[in-house]
């Protein structure tokens, strides 16, 4: 029978336990944050920011603990001294100071609940907010290897958890702690005998609590990691609807979904089900204990060793005992948890911020925009040539095309140029300067970029093109949008400039949004622009709009236009063309065709397909 109830979890609980066995091993990050003890000296060093408060809820928390152990040891004297000697006012007496200690125990419980919920919340407050920060201040590699799904998980579910359980595990701890040594205190006092028998119970209850702690901690790490893993799957699979749609991955996406899902499912039900043994081994346990005090304190007390009252004491300190030491492993279990999602927030704190501007960085004065590369290379991987030896001169003002097949470096140069990523050899300069040694933010503020998927953000469109440049006044957006040939259609919106962009940028079209994004970066005005290749997908007319609004966007400015249709660029004053992360050939659009190398070979193929 009980062979058939267990069978159907028989195979995944193997599956468990292989993956708890195997665990050190296949992740690296876990072992590493498997000093949990390193984890909690850092929740203490946010809590310590609370000290005067803390020293309030300990306070409190002594309080409650003492008025919990006072009162069955009220009970037992009210029988001993006042019911069996038929003592009216003396029991009167005592109910009225038993009064006085229940008031006094609700009180001090409400306080420190209060205070620690303050303390709770502030904790987490600055936790999240240095998280934000901290993933600000992050590099662009870090993003690069992790879903941004399960960036959230941490700054969303581990915060939260870290939150609950400080809320309510803190406190619980502390009182279940005093209330032990307390009882044991108390117990010794008034009959060690009986307190030896009371804790025969003691080694069942370490050795079985041992056991299940030692499997909930893991799963429980492995139910957060499960978590996280599933909530950056589904942030990526809507955020790139559109693409599984245009392919009709939609039952792979689900069916991927389902075993991420059923890895989170199975590992919460192996948490929950190890966690769920611990109340329950409590309650047999101090049924027992419960059971052993009544026998023997009764065979004691008729040999006139200890009084009824006595007894009544212990049976009340037995569960009071039991209790304290239940809660106690109860709240190891949720504070292994928070510990779980606070090494998953630490883990982010931990890393390295984007290499600061060392010092002696200046603010950029005046810029001219005259660029150059001097054998410049750079790999993503160690060991790698994304890009190698690449040098090439743009005066101020002048167009540069990079051009070139998928792959071939063209976004690692305006990535390598943007400081995104620093150069592994060689050097940049902007207007003779090192960029390195300019401030990333002053050197990104003489930057405007027309991307070929244009980010808008949620709020009007005002707002939107305000972006690039927020103290100006809304004629100059005006004004901005007019040269990006943008006036038209937001005039023709029903709310003109007030028109809500929604989040994803929906509601506008591909080629809207562009002229958006140029609006901005007219009213930015940057001296050094980057444009990819802006006007692809998009229809005739809107086209010849976006190419006359870049015209007038780039007139005077140094620009590097990354580029995938070559009939765009044919005014370019330089054309780089770039394969396998080197310059392959350069010059004007002319000089490259009378060359008859690969950019003409490239350049006539396309002119046959769109003739064609
Ligand atoms: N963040 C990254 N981490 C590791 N490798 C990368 C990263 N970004 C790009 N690469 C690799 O570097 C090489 C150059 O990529 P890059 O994006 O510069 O090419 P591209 O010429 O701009 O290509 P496309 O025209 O397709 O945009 C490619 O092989 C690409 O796979």
């Amino acid at each position: 029978m009980l062979k058939d109830l267990i069978e159907p979890f028989r195979h995944k609980g193997e599956v468990v336990q292989e993956v708890l066995e195997k665990e050190p091993q296949v992740n690296k990050k876990v072992e590493k944050a498997k000093d949990w003890q390193g984890t909690l000296r850092q929740i203490w060093s946010y809590l310590a920011r609370e000290k005067g408060r803390l020293w309030l809820v300990l306070l409190m928390v002594v309080l409650s603990s003492v008025c919990g152990l006072l009162g069955p040891f009220m009970i037992g004297r009210a029988i001993d001294n006042y019911i069996i000697t038929r003592d009216n006012s003396g029991l009167l007496r005592l109910l009225a100071g038993l009064l006085g200690v229940y008031v006094l125990n609700s009180a001090s419980l409400w306080f420190q609940n209060y205070w620690m919920i303050g303390i709770a919340q502030n904790t987490v407050f600055s936790m999240r907010t240095q998280l934000f920060r901290h993933l600000h201040r992050l590099p662009i590699p870090f993003f690069d290897k992790r879903q941004y799904g399960e960036i959230m998980s941490r700054v969303i579910n581990d915060i939260e958890n870290v939150s609950s359980t400080l809320n309510s595990s803190v406190i619980q701890i502390i009182s279940s702690v005093l209330t032990l040594f307390g009882t044991i205190g108390f117990m010794l006092w008034l009959s060690p005998l009986l307190t030896a028998i009371t804790l025969v119970i003691v080694p069942v209850m370490f050795f079985g609590m041992r056991w299940i702690t030692k499997r909930t901690g893991k799963l429980f790490k492995m139910q957060q990691r499960n978590l996280g893993e599933l909530n950056g799957y589904i942030e990526e699979t809507i955020s790139g609807q559109r693409i599984v749609k245009a392919f009709s991955q939609e039952d792979r996406v689900i069916a991927e979904l389902l075993e991420k899902n059923d890895k989170l499912k199975e590992s919460g039900f192996w948490a929950q089900t190890y966690s769920g043994f611990i109340p329950k081994l409590m309650n047999v346990l101090n049924n027992i204990s419960f059971a052993l005090i009544a026998g023997a304190g009764g065979l004691l007390a008729l040999k006139g060793v200890v009084t009824i009252g006595t007894i009544v004491i212990f049976a009340e300190y037995s569960r009071q005992f039991t209790r304290p030491l239940n809660d106690l492993s109860n709240q190891f279990n949720t504070l292994l948890s928070a510990v779980a999602g606070a090494e998953r927030v630490f883990e982010i704190l931990d890393e390295e911020e984007e290499a600061r501007d060392e010092e002696g960085n200046k603010e950029l004065g005046e810029v001219r925009g005259e660029i150059e590369f001097v054998d410049v290379s750079f790999s993503y991987e160690e060991g790698g040539n994304t890009v190698s030896h690449i040098s090439f001169h743009a005066a101020p003002g002048e167009t540069v095309a990079l051009v070139g097949p998928t792959g071939a470096g063209k976004t690692t140069v305006i990535n390598l140029l943007s400081r995104f990523y620093d150069t592994d050899g060689g050097s940049i300069l902007l207007d003779g300067r090192e960029i390195k040694s300019i401030k990333r933010e002053a050197l990104r503020a003489q930057m405007g970029f027309v991307l070929q998927d244009p980010f808008l953000f949620e709020g009007t469109i005002m707002e939107n093109i305000r972006y690039g440049r927020l103290d100006a006044r809304d004629e100059e957006v005006v004004k901005a949008a007019k040269e990006a040939n943008a006036h038209s259609f937001i005039t023709k919106l029903p709310n003109g400039y007030d028109t809500a962009i929604e989040q994803d940028g929906s509601g506008i079209s591909q080629g809207q949004k562009q002229l958006l994004s140029i609006a901005r970066a007219i009213l930015a005005n940057p001296v050094i622009l980057v444009l990819d290749e802006a006007t692809s997908s998009i229809d005739t007319i809107t086209e010849m709009k976006i190419q006359e609004a870049l015209q007038r966007l780039m007139k005077g400015k140094t620009s590097f236009i990354i580029a995938h249709r070559l009939n765009t660029i044919q005014k370019a004053d330089q054309i780089l063309v770039l394969k396998d992360g080197g310059i392959l050939e350069r010059g004007s659009h002319q000089q490259l065709l009378k060359e008859k190398g690969f950019y003409s070979e490239l350049y006539h193929s396309q002119l046959q397909k769109e003739i064609g």
